[in-house]
């Protein structure tokens, strides 16, 4: 049987090549689900992200995601290596970001970066294939409208999942689905933009030169604004993010009342990954929007 370092030194064997040597592998973020490590090498800095999740792709998903994202921004997204599977390791091999201090433009070309990644479009709302918010399935079925999209494809799967684990019981389940006819009105016809997908300020990581990289993406063509609300979630990014975003694309007025509604998703997916901690501020949201 191989060891770890053997394990690690095929998989820069192969995306990397026959002549790479690792010369050490250290673990630098223990997360949730997943183990982070720096992979030293004849060839210089490696990340591997793993876990041992036996039937789902979740990291080939994720590779995807950030293949995406470098295409259709000028932000810096690590480069993508490879990603699969060895023995019980599902991984995800890419580009190494040493971290160094924020510069001053940091949060304004942060704020550049997302609205040139939203100026990317599709004909419709969703993606060609499902993939994951961290390890939850996430559909991507294309609809037509927002609405059907964020109701069909986003509440509605995660609704489910938390009343079958009895995170919630049926009669805010039903409570839940009456707020639906009120909430079709109040998003801004807007074109479908890729968006991250799980823009909180983890999932954005400081370069050697002190400018902002996104990683750990759940790409899909979907209203703009989900990227924003989710980005004010816990804590919030800096005002200079904000007023640069909006140099370029101006929000809707009303976004602070659709902010919540848009937050139902992040706060349904921190539900069922981490319990009825999070119940009490979708309760706040939904009853606001009761009749
Ligand atoms: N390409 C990279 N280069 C260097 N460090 C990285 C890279 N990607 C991620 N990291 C580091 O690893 C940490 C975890 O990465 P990531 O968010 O992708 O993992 P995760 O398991 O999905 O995390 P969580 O469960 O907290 O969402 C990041 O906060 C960052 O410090």
């Amino acid at each position: 049987m191989l060891d770890q370092n053997e394990i690690y030194e095929q998989v820069l064997h192969q995306w990397i090549g026959p002549f790479v040597s690792l010369r050490s592998a250290s673990l630098i973020a223990a997360g949730n689900h997943n183990q982070g490590i720096r992979l030293s090498s004849s060839e210089g800095d490696f990340f591997l992200k793993i876990n041992f999740d036996h039937e789902r792709d979740i990291l080939q998903k994720e590779a995807e995601g950030l293949d995406m994202l470098r295409k259709a921004t000028f932000l810096k997204v690590p480069q993508v290596f490879g990603a699969g599977r060895i023995g019980d390791y599902n991984y995800l091999l890419s580009e190494f970001i040493p971290s160094g201090r924020y510069q001053l433009d940091y949060w304004e070309n942060l704020g550049l970066g997302l609205a040139h990644l939203h100026l990317s479009s599709a004909s419709s709302f969703g993606l060609e294939s499902d993939n994951f918010i961290a390890t939850l399935h996430q559909r991507n079925r294309e609809e037509d409208t927002w609405i059907d999209f964020f109701i069909e494809q986003r509440l509605e799967p995660l609704l489910g999942k938390a009343y079958f684990d009895r995170l919630i019981p049926l009669d805010f389940l039903k409570e839940f689905q009456t707020i639906y006819p009120s909430i079709e009105g109040i998003f801004p016809k807007e074109k479908p933009a890729l968006v991250h997908g799980d823009l909180w300020s983890g999932n954005v990581i400081s370069t050697k030169d002190g400018q902002p990289c996104l990683i750990d993406p759940a790409v899909y063509y979907g209203h703009r604004e989900m990227d924003l609300a989710f980005s004010r979630l816990f804590g919030g990014f800096d005002s200079k993010f904000y007023e640069a975003y909006e140099s370029v694309l101006p929000l809707e007025p009303g976004f602070e009342t659709r902010m919540g509604i848009y937050n139902l998703y992040p706060l349904l997916v921190h539900l069922n990954l981490f319990g009825s901690a999070y119940l009490p501020g979708i309760e706040r949201i939904v009853k606001r929007f009761v009749k």
